[in-house]
């Protein structure tokens, strides 16, 4: 049975105490004498999410500095609190005067990786601990990662950000890496519920914010590139410098690169720590050479072959060959850390490798003849590239592709997903995703603007994501396939600052139903 737990910041069950004194000297921070033998068994960020003798960090944030909240963290069990001297002085001012603190000379999140890693003995690891960045399709090699682990009789935990598992155990996801903090506290939990392989979703912004600090990744990889998140790094090379910054010795041994695109092929002249690569194209010049044998609408048969005659005959039950490509980059990098590709094939049938991602190509429909209904993630133009290609090779009947796209984020995407999506569909209806605080019919309009210019697919527009998904129903016929994009596992909807309950998989499923052509 699966349970699913809410808490912000996962613990070990069995915490260790470990001193403030013992903090303090690795880290240069500033203890007063009498508060050396104070201890601490866990560490959070947040003051809602304290619990009984953590250490409180008070980071100054973009809105609030974290200290102003420790007369809260204090009265919900914090033993101390770690902050910057200007925190200190805005605790002491605000009359909290019993909390021990400490006082970091830099910023306190420039530590807290390690910090944490000292406070739950995440440190050193036994488990293999894997990294996985690029644009596209970290979630799905993380996810590939774990289920090969299993294959190899390892037991596996995953941070992505459909969620955080360890084992049947399934731990919310807010951010897709969480904060260092969080991290080691579930790597703990994850070292006592016996996990031996630990595969996590690193994004350009967690590196850059220390949120990995303290993780030394036996294998890391980079599997692709394009565009995305320029709101924040402003242009292409700032956010690729932002993923390169992972291979780095400070956060791992060695790695693994996709080398199809100059991008790759960057990060493997760039790599400050060893790596070998993977060419999925004829004629690239690689370690690993990946080729696709057969596929259809239910899977992809692919062969993966590596160094000294390393070979594997796979098959993922998903179209896309993109998603071969991510079980090749899993396979190498399990093959990277030392655990043989013959011990992955002996636990597979017929090298079946059985990757279910949540909200990723998540089939609705039950397969057959009748239409089928697929949810997915896909939320930039590489995405949208990636799967309509993949399914224009394999859909017999017409491709009907719904979307919308995000507020208050990367606004440049918009006129390419939209010429995207329509060149590489049939039928295109463009509705609302999280409009956030922009005009919602302005984002839909950029959208039908870049989907106006590839002059292809016949074009509705309905605001309602559900009203679009009863009409993408009403003009399926058997054979065809219907791919809504974006909202993926996630089960809400963020309009104007209020998130609304939104689970688009539930939602097809019940308009499914309502058309006779779901149980
Ligand atoms: C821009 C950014 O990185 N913001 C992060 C930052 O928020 P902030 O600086 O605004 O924090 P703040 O609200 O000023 O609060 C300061 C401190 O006070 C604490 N606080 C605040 C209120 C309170 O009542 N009690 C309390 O303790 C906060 O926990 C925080 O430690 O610190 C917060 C606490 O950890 C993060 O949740 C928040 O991520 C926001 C939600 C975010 O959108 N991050 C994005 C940029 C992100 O990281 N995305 C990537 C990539 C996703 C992808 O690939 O698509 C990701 O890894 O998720
Ligand atoms: N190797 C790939 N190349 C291109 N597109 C891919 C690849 N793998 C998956 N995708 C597409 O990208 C979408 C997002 O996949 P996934 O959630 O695994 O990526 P992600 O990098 O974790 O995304 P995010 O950073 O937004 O969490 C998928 O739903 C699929 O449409």
């Amino acid at each position: 049975m699966t349970s699913t737990t809410g808490d912000l910041t996962i613990r070990p069950q069995h915490p260790k105490k470990v001193t403030l004194a013992k903090l303090a000297e690795p880290f240069s921070l500033e203890l007063a004498a009498d508060d050396a033998g104070v201890t601490v068994t866990g560490v959070t960020i947040d003051s809602r999410d304290v619990q009984l003798g953590d250490l409180y960090v008070g980071i100054p944030g973009a809105k609030h500095h974290g200290a102003a909240f420790a007369a809260a963290a204090a009265a919900s069990g914090a033993a101390a609190m770690l902050t910057d001297a200007a925190g200190r002085d805005l605790a002491r001012a605000a009359g909290v005067a019993e909390l021990p603190i400490l006082v970091s000379e830099g910023h306190p999140r420039a530590i807290l990786g390690e910090l944490s890693a000292l406070v739950y003995g995440t440190d050193t690891l036994a488990a293999k601990t894997f990294g996985v960045t690029g644009t596209n399709g970290k979630t799905s090699v993380v996810y590939c990662i774990a289920q090969i682990l299993e294959a190899a009789g390892l037991r596996p935990g995953l941070s992505s950000t459909a969620e955080r598992r360890i084992g049947d155990e399934v731990i919310v996801s807010n951010l897709t890496s969480p904060e260092s903090s969080e991290l080691h506290g579930l790597l703990a939990r994850m070292v006592e519920r016996g996990v031996e392989g630990v595969a996590i979703e690193v994004s350009a912004q967690a590196i850059g914010r220390h949120r990995i600090d303290g993780v030394h990744f036996d294998v890391v990889a980079f599997n692709n590139f394009s565009q995305d998140h320029l709101e924040e790094y402003g242009d292409m090379e700032t956010y690729f410098q932002a993923k390169l910054a992972l291979f780095a010795p400070e956060h791992a041994h060695r790695g693994v690169v996709v080398v199809d695109g100059p991008w790759g092929q960057r990060v493997a002249r760039e790599s400050q720590i060893p790596v070998v690569t993977l060419a999925t194209e004829y004629g690239q010049s690689a370690d690993w050479h990946l080729a696709i044998t057969a596929q259809t609408l239910d899977g992809v048969s692919f062969v993966l072959q590596g160094p000294e005659g390393a070979h594997f005959r796979g098959r993922v039950p998903v179209f896309g060959r993109f998603m071969a490509e991510n079980a090749a980059l899993a396979l190498i990098m399990l093959h990277e850390a030392g655990i043989p590709l013959a011990q992955v094939e002996a636990g597979l049938a017929n090298g079946l490798i059985p990757v279910h991602i949540p909200g990723r190509l998540e089939e609705i429909t039950e397969g057959g003849n009748g239409p089928r209904f697929y949810v997915d993630y896909g939320h930039t133009p590489g995405a949208f590239e990636a799967m309509l290609d993949a399914l224009g090779e394999v859909a017999e009947g017409k491709i009907i592709f719904m979307f919308g796209a995000d507020g208050d984020r990367d606004t440049t995407k918009r006129e390419d997903m939209g010429r995207i999506a329509a060149a590489g569909s049939d039928v295109l209806i463009v509705c609302d995703y999280h409009p956030r605080s922009e005009p919602p019919e302005q984002i839909r309009e950029q959208l039908l603007s870049g989907a106006r210019s590839a002059n292809h697919a016949t074009l509705y527009e309905e605001a309602d994501p559900r009203a679009a998904i009863r009409l993408a129903i009403s003009l399926a016929e058997p054979g065809d396939v219907i791919l809504y994009a974006g909202p993926g596992h996630e089960d809400y909807q963020e309009v104007a600052g209020a998130f609304i309950p939104y689970s688009a998989r539930d939602e097809v499923r019940g308009a499914l139903r309502e058309a006779g052509l779901l149980a």
